[in-house]
C-alpha cells in the first residue's frame, strides 16, 4: 500500500484506506501563555495543568481512532518565546497547524496573525497542504474576554482556515472533538490532493466562503489507546505521565 502523503511520513497501519494518512502531525503555536501545554495535556491525559515548564518542548503521541479508522496523532507543543522564529523545525513536518490564542488576552491574538502569516506562506501551493486551524482558548475566561468571537472568525476566514474557540480547562471532549476535527482536514487534504483537479465554479465559491467558525462536531467516542513521547519510546521509558515532567497535574 502507498500513501500519497509526502514529507517522509510513514505509512505503518495496515488497514488505512489508501488515501488516508496513518499518522497525523499537529504542531500547536501561538503566544506564551495561550494554553498551548494545557491543551496538548488535556488531550494526551484527560487532565488540566495550572503550572508548566514554558521552556519545555517536545513532541507527544497518541493512537486514535477518528470515524473508526486508526491514526497516530503526534503533537509538538512549541515553546519559541517571541512569535515565530526558527520554524523550520515544524514548518515540513506539520500535517497540520493550532495556532492559538487566549480570548482574555489581545496580544496573543495579535501574535496568532503572526504565525497566521508565517505558516500561511510556506504551506500555500503544497501537496497536500498543512491545515491551519486557529484556537481561541480559555473560553471559560468569557467574562475578561478581549478578543470577540467575530474577530476570531475574522481572521479565520482571512487566511481560510477553520476557527474554534476551547477551554482546556472544562471538558475533555471538546478538546478532543478539534483534536479529531484536525484529523478530519488532514484526511480531506490527503483526498484532495490524491484527485485530479476537476472543480466546477460553483463548487469553488462554495469551498472559498466556507472558512470560517465552525460548531464542533459530536464529540468523537474514541479513547486514548497510548501516550508516548517519541523521546520517551526512543529511550525505551515507560511512557504516560514521566513524560510530563514538566507539568504539574490536577
Ligand atoms: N482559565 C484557563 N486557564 C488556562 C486555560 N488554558 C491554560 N490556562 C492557564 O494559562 C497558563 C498558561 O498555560 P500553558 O498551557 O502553559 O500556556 P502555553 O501556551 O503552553 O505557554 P508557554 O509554554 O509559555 O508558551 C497556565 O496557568 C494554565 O493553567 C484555559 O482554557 N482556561
Amino acid at each position: 500500500m502507498s500513501l500519497m502523503f509526502g514529507k517522509a511520513r510513514t505509512c505503518n497501519i495496515a488497514t488505512v484506506p489508501e488515501h488516508e494518512p496513518s499518522e497525523c502531525n499537529i504542531v500547536i503555536l501561538g503566544a506564551l501563555g495561550s494554553g498551548k501545554s494545557a491543551l496538548t495535556v488535556k488531550f494526551l491525559t484527560k487532565r488540566f495543568i495550572s503550572e508548566y515548564d514554558p521552556n519545555l518542548e517536545d513532541t507527544y503521541s497518541s493512537e486514535e481512532m477518528v470515524d473508526q479508522h486508526p491514526v497516530l496523532v503526534k503533537v509538538m507543543d512549541t515553546a519559541d518565546q517571541e512569535g515565530p522564529v526558527n520554524c523550520e523545525r515544524y514548518l515540513g513536518w506539520a500535517s497540520a497547524f493550532f495556532i492559538v490564542y487566549s480570548i482574555d488576552n489581545r496580544s496573543s491574538f495579535d501574535v496568532c496573525q503572526q504565525y497566521m502569516e508565517t505558516v500561511t506562506l510556506y504551506t500555500k501551493g503544497l501537496q497536500p497542504e498543512a491545515q491551519v486551524i486557529l484556537l481561541g482558548n480559555k473560553l471559560d475566561m468569557d467574562r475578561h474576554r478581549k478578543v470577540s468571537r467575530s474577530d476570531g472568525a475574522a481572521l479565520a476566514s482571512r487566511f481560510g482556515c477553520l476557527f474554534f474557540e476551547v477551554s482546556a480547562c472544562s471538558d475533555f471532549l471538546s478538546v478532543q472533538s478539534i483534536f479529531h476535527e484536525a484529523v478530519r482536514e488532514v484526511r480531506r487534504e490527503a483526498e484532495r490532493s490524491i484527485r485530479p483537479l476537476f472543480i466546477s465554479e460553483d463548487k469553488a465559491a462554495i469551498s472559498l466562503s466556507s472558512a470560517c467558525y465552525k460548531e464542533l462536531p459530536a464529540p468523537a467516542t474514541a479513547k486514548l489507546v497510548t501516550v508516548k513521547s517519541s523521546r520517551a519510546q526512543s529511550k525505551r521509558r515507560a511512557p504516560t505521565l514521566t513524560l510530563l515532567k514538566g507539568f504539574k497535574i490536577f
